[in-house]
């Protein structure tokens, strides 16, 4: 009953994937009431069916699909915050001869999900006045974590000035939009897209950068 109630006050929903995400995010907020987070879990389908029914069962204003990712060499370094300014389903399409086709070029609706432009930009804007490094780009929606140079670089030449991929955006915001509720998704940056080395992630770098992009959500939602 407690979570109703604070689903039917709160403005804004916030979709992470895990627990360490939520924590994080709900850190930076600082308690504020006009957010409602949930953990919606890993991956398109997971992150598509739990915003749905959030949307279904509350009334908000916005859905910011927020968690951990890998940044694109060049683009986006680890410990930094890439606020999309497309959400992009890179993976989502066919393969020919002739290369990778999203589902744009096989007729079936689009593998980009606009974006609240002006809230996303003011919110890159607002970290970057915290003196936190905000990147506004495309992010990519992929259903496999690249493991090689080889699949990171096609997908730049697939979506050129992408900065960051992960694993959720374009389900959220296919629920979102299906719900008629604006989208936005903002990631902190864990690991370099390319040769799989887990090892190398800096996932509590990541947590910190989230944990900012909370704290900048309050200050312009
Ligand atoms: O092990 C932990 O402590 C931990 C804490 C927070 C998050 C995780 C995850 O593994 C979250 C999975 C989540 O991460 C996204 N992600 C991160 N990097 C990439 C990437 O290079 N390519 C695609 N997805 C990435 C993704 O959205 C997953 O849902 C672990």
């Amino acid at each position: 009953m407690e979570n109703v109630q604070r689903a039917e006050e709160a403005r804004c929903l916030i979709v992470t994937s895990v627990e360490a995400e939520l924590e994080a995010v709900k850190r930076g907020l600082g308690g504020s009431e006009r957010f409602h987070i949930l953990v919606g879990g890993v991956g398109q389908a997971a992150a598509a069916a739990s915003t749905a029914a959030a949307l279904a069962l509350g009334r908000y204003e916005r859905v910011i699909t927020m968690g951990i990712g890998g940044g694109f060499q060049g683009a986006a370094d680890i410990g930094t915050v890439v606020v999309a300014s497309e959400i992009v389903a890179a993976d989502l399409g066919a393969e020919s001869a002739d290369g990778f086709m999203l589902i744009d070029e096989l007729g079936f609706g689009s593998a980009r999900m606009t974006v609240d432009e002006s809230m996303s930009r003011r919110i890159a804007a607002a970290l970057t006045a915290r003196g936190i490094v905000a990147a506004y780009a495309p992010v990519l929606t992929v259903s496999t974590v690249t493991g090689t140079a080889d699949t990171a670089a096609a997908l730049v030449a697939r979506i050129p000035g992408a900065a960051a991929e992960a694993m959720e955006g374009y389900g959220v915001a296919a629920a979102a939009k299906l719900m008629k509720v604006p989208v936005l998704e903002i990631r902190g940056i864990s690991n370099a897209v390319g040769p799989r080395d887990r090892d190398a992630w800096r996932i509590k770098d990541a947590l910190q950068a989230l944990e900012a992009a909370g704290a900048a959500l309050t200050g312009v939602i």
